[in-house]
């Protein structure tokens, strides 16, 4: 696995001309760096993440992948680079656990070759990774909503991307396995952008964050200087309040509606 360069060079898109539903947002982000994206119902978050997977097509702007337009690359060559955890899960009930993990190996085999050796034992790391291996010949369909969500994260480190993007990763999990995946990813040598509902998660984990606000980028830094109490309000509208965790001195975030 390796680090991709992201590069978003004014990219807007709307379903149609009439409707814009993201205006023109510019970043830069450094290998292995985490871009937190945040924002209120209906901000644009999963539109932007649709762009960055290459699912829609950027209306005006560009995304560059170590310095390619996505949209210059083959499907297959993006899906060599870039992996995707999204809230819609697959519906290959059938499927055991192993056999979906396996499916991320897939841009990689050419033609109708078989996984080699190294295909499987990266599956089976993946599946290790995830804490999945108990469950490994488990059908998809037996599992609870917290466990799909594990197989979906191991499915997209067996394709082992250059980009991972992560869509509200920690729907569905309980609170150790929140912690466990965001603390495995950002030890992961890949770039990460993923949407979040949780400030104070998205403060503590990412290097640089993005604020949606009705399809703007309202911010655009390092977390301390972006997850402000001004801003907060603008984006969500309501009142936070910032307060320093003892004894780590860690910020942490608390909200109320506005009286
Ligand atoms: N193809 C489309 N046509 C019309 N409106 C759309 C389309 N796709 C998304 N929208 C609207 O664009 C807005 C942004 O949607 P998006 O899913 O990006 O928001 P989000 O920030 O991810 O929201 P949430 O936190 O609720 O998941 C929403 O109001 C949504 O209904």
């Amino acid at each position: 696995m390796s680090a991709a360069r992201l590069n978003i060079e004014e990219v807007s898109w709307g379903p149609s001309r009439s409707l814009t539903l993201l205006h023109p947002v510019s970043l830069a982000l450094e290998p292995g760096a985490c871009l937190g994206v945040v924002g209120a119902n209906g901000a644009g978050k999963s539109t932007l993440l649709r762009l960055i997977y290459r699912y829609l097509k950027p209306r005006t702007g560009r995304i560059l992948l170590d310095g390619d337009d996505l949209w210059k690359m083959s499907a297959r060559q993006t899906a060599r680079k870039v992996a995707a955890v999204l809230q819609e899960q697959p519906t290959d009930f059938a499927l055991s656990v192993r056999e979906i993990v396996a499916l991320g190996r897939r841009p990689h085999l050419s033609g109708l070759a078989s996984p080699s050796g190294r295909d499987q034992e990266i599956v089976a790391k993946a599946l290790s990774d995830m804490q999945l291996q108990g469950m490994s010949s488990r059908r998809f369909g037996t599992l609870s909503g917290g466990e799909r969500q594990r197989v979906m994260v191991a499915r997209a480190l067996a394709q082992e991307p250059t980009l991972l993007v992560l869509d509200e990763p920690t729907n569905h999990l309980d609170i150790r396995h929140q912690l466990e995946i965001l603390e495995l990813v950002r030890t992961l040598p890949v770039t990460i952008v993923t949407s979040l509902h949780d400030l104070n998660m998205a403060a503590s984990l990412c290097d640089q964050v993005l604020i949606l606000s009705s399809g703007r980028a309202l911010a655009y830094g390092p977390p301390a200087e972006v997850i402000t109490p001004h801003h907060v309000d603008a984006a969500f509208g309501v009142v936070c309040h910032r307060e320093e965790l003892q004894p780590s001195g860690r910020p942490h975030l608390t909200f109320s509606l506005p009286l």
